[in-house]
């Protein structure tokens, strides 16, 4: 397998959404889940996202994994790299996504790295450096409650700085829309001032494209899916793309088996999809309490729930809660050990379900997803059709379970009504 691009993604979920983004543009693609086994048969691509779980780990911890996946992807062919980040910048001030960005420049022999999230079509735009969600500049976005990492800044310029080694850059909007030799002529000015990374303003497509162009003349990148349609567009627009067959008609044949949701995210999108769905169909709401201090309980008594009424029909789990019930739990037990403690209680409550049957498997987080696909032992996926933006149907490879569907969700993603569309693209 000779590929085009290669991915880093810091989560599971912002892999799924790049590897949508990438075969809606013109290459094949598949996810894998860390660097998967020689033993795995993977069909032959354009693209591979290397999905990590590197967003809220230690830096060095995160520049070790993801120089871990450089290499292999290089070693496929890779001519560029992009390290997918989230369209919300999400890291903290300790956060990883300068000091990867950095290791991975430095691993490709140096260069000044183009980093833009934005990403149009779900609502992410950058203006003078500043990211906005939805219109709303970041720190006053519901990003300032997110459970791990809430951001207070919504200067990324400032925000990268912090977590960097070099001076980090700004290329604004009117060097972009004038160009790619605009934006190249301002990157080797910022160069020579000793930017080892600069944000790129985009608001529109057209910017992305620029952006993604002038990113190919480099062996890194650094962004979210919105970087991602650049980089396809310019690779398809430079005739580099091979017709390969597509892999996207054999993701969505149907599984059968149950299906189920399991909801970690507390974000405002998760939380609203939750109270829509919980017209349609059961929802078991967590104790999140109990799942730090009672798990087996809890979790033997979430599984006896969904006992007889998964054969019914769908069936939500979700510990999912309001960001003052998240911060009151928090300010109890401390922000660290209450995710990690209830996104062992979500996976393991999803891994049971699968033993039971489930075989069409919605995960709702970033982390939880992570948490689920480690447990379930996934290692790789197809890329089928996208259910909302940022969100495919997914086919499972290589798992020990037998072919699944899944859609692994990120937080803010997807309409009012996700949960119902997606079921009714998994058969
Ligand atoms: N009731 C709760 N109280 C405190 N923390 C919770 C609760 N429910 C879930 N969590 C934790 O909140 C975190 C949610 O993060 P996750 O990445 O899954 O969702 P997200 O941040 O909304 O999604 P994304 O990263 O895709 O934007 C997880 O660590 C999860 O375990
Ligand atoms: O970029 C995004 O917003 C998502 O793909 C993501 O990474 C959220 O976890």
């Amino acid at each position: 397998m000779t590929i085009l691009l290669g991915s880093i993604a810091d989560d599971y979920t912002g892999a799924s959404d790049l590897a949508n983004t990438l075969t809606k543009n013109g290459l094949s693609t598949v996810q894998t889940v860390g660097i998967p086994d020689p033993s795995l048969t993977l069909p032959d691509v354009d693209a591979v996202v290397v999905s990590l779980k590197i967003r809220s780990v230690s830096a060095q911890e995160a520049v070790a994994a993801a120089g871990t996946a450089e290499h292999w992807l290089r070693g496929r062919g890779a001519m560029h790299v992009l390290y997918k980040i989230c369209s919300t910048f999400d890291s903290t001030d300790q956060g990883n996504i300068g000091p990867v960005t950095e290791a991975l420049a430095e691993l490709a022999g140096g260069s000044t790295v183009l980093v833009t999230p934005a990403f149009p079509e779900t609502g992410r735009t950058v203006y003078l450096g500043h990211l906005f969600v939805n219109g709303q500049p970041l720190d006053e976005s519901p990003l300032k409650d997110h459970p791990l990492n809430p951001m207070h800044d919504a200067n990324l310029v400032r925000v990268m700085a912090r977590q960097s080694r070099g001076a980090i850059g700004l290329i604004d909007l009117p060097a972009v829309a004038a160009g790619p030799d605009a934006v190249r002529a301002r990157l080797d000015a910022l160069r020579a001032e000793g930017a080892s990374a600069v944000i790129a303003d985009a608001v529109f497509e057209r910017d992305l494209e620029i952006l993604g162009e002038v990113a190919l003349d480099a062996p890194v990148s650094t962004g979210a899916s919105g970087l991602g349609l650049g980089l396809a567009r310019a690779l398809v627009r430079s005739g580099r793309v091979p017709s390969k067959v597509s892999t996207t008609a054999d993701a969505i044949r149907p599984v059968g088996g149950y299906a189920a949701i399991i909801a970690g995210s507390c974000s405002s999108a998760t939380l609203r999809q939750l109270a829509i769905a919980e017209q349609a169909m059961p929802v078991l709401r967590l104790d999140p309490e109990r799942l730090l201090t009672a798990a087996p309980d809890e979790i033997s008594a979430a599984l006896s729930w969904a006992g007889e009424r998964m054969k019914a029909g769908p069936v939500i789990i979700a510990a999912s809660t309001t960001p003052e019930a998240v911060s009151d739990l928090q300010s109890r037990y401390g922000r660290e050990i209450s995710g990690r403690a209830i996104e062992a209680a979500t996976s393991a409550i999803a891994a049971e379900l699968v033993a039971r049957g489930v075989r069409r498997l919605i995960v709702a987080g970033g982390e939880t997803s992570g948490a689920t696909v480690d447990r379930l032992g996934i290692p790789a996926f197809l890329i089928g059709p996208e259910i909302a933006p940022g969100v495919p149907v997914l086919r499972t490879i290589g798992n020990s379970q037998g072919e699944m569907l899944m859609a692994l969700k990120s937080g803010n993603f997807g309409g009012d009504d996700f949960f119902a569309t997606a079921l009714a693209m998994m058969r």
